[in-house]
């Protein structure tokens, strides 16, 4: 990230609560005081249990749904007045991807591009051939995977300054998803887009995402670069009377065993026992205890 990039998207002490339901008379409440930005060339992995407000997340950003307080900036506009322009930029792929049932893929792309001026027909070819799709096939005779395939190329192949991906690769062959991680990574290094993806597979998240924003019930519990996690959020065993420093960030506890982000404090405290580091599947098991 340059000093002077600004941000791609940007969420300022935002709230949404759902209409009441059922369960709750006063509303159901899915994202919690959340702020988070993205500047280009950042791949941030959101991960979170089902129902922590991923998708919402997402679906806020594009004025999908309304928000009750706080700002959203998205290619420094508020999300319910997006210009043509803004959204020629911004790539999306949900969690079910739908639509051009009743085209073939090559007729599905040629209307999808005419959208975009700035589409890049070689990326496209150079995806269809590495997920294996036969563009005289019709869109709603491709299997689930081949489908969210299409979905990727179809928000990819312009070069989106923003890439917001709601589980893109739950669909895919292992192959297919490494090589599409792998192309992710290259796409916002080359283009300086910022992506936004959520996934439940921790592997590929570690693999690609520069960084890692977890939510739990809608509250941002922890946003930080990958290196810096794997450096600086540790589970210790202390004594009972053990003092942590104040700088750091405790995120769970139960009993002696406390999760704590050291925000970078790297003195030697007292009265710690052990000290594990934690890979990204133990570090979300740990805080979900
Ligand atoms: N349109 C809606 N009306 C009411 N409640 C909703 C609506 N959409 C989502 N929710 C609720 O909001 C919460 C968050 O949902 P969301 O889809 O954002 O979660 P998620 O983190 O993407 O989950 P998953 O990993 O299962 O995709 C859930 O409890 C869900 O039931």
């Amino acid at each position: 990230m340059e000093a002077e990039d600004k941000p791609v998207l940007q969420f300022t002490l935002v709230n949404k609560t759902y209409a009441e339901t059922t369960k709750s008379a006063t509303g159901h409440k899915v994202l919690a005081d959340l702020s988070i930005t993205l500047y280009p060339g950042m791949v941030v992995g959101l991960l979170g249990q089902n129902g922590a407000g991923k998708s919402t997340l997402m679906r806020c950003a594009l004025g999908i749904v309304d928000i009750d307080n706080g700002n959203i900036n998205t290619l420094g506009e508020s999300p319910e007045n997006l210009s043509i322009e803004a959204k020629q930029h911004i790539g999306y792929v949900p969690q079910q991807p739908f639509g051009y049932e009743g085209f073939t893929i090559d007729k599905a792309l040629e209307l999808h591009r005419s959208f975009y001026p700035q589409w890049d027909i070689a990326l496209e070819q150079d995806w269809l051939n590495r997920f294996d799709l036969d563009v005289t096939q019709a869109v709603q005779k491709l299997s689930v995977g081949q489908r969210q395939s299409l979905a990727l190329i179809m928000a990819m192949a312009y070069r989106p300054t923003l890439l917001l991906l709601d589980e893109p690769v739950a669909s895919l062959d292992p192959i297919a998803r490494r090589q599409f991680m792998g192309d992710l990574f290259d796409l916002a290094l080359e283009s300086g887009s910022a992506v936004l993806f959520s996934s439940h597979i921790t592997s590929d998240l570690e693999r690609v995402a520069s960084h890692v924003a977890l939510i739990k019930k809608g509250d941002l519990v922890l946003f930080k670069e990958i290196d810096a996690l794997r450096e600086e959020v540790k589970l210790l065993t202390i004594n009972d009377d053990t003092e942590l420093p104040a700088s750091y960030r405790i995120l769970s506890q139960t009993g002696q065993t406390v999760l704590v982000d050291t925000q970078g404090n790297s003195d030697v405290i007292t009265g710690v026992q052990n000290e594990k580091s934690l890979n990204l599947e133990q570090l979300f098991m740990e805080l979900h205890r």
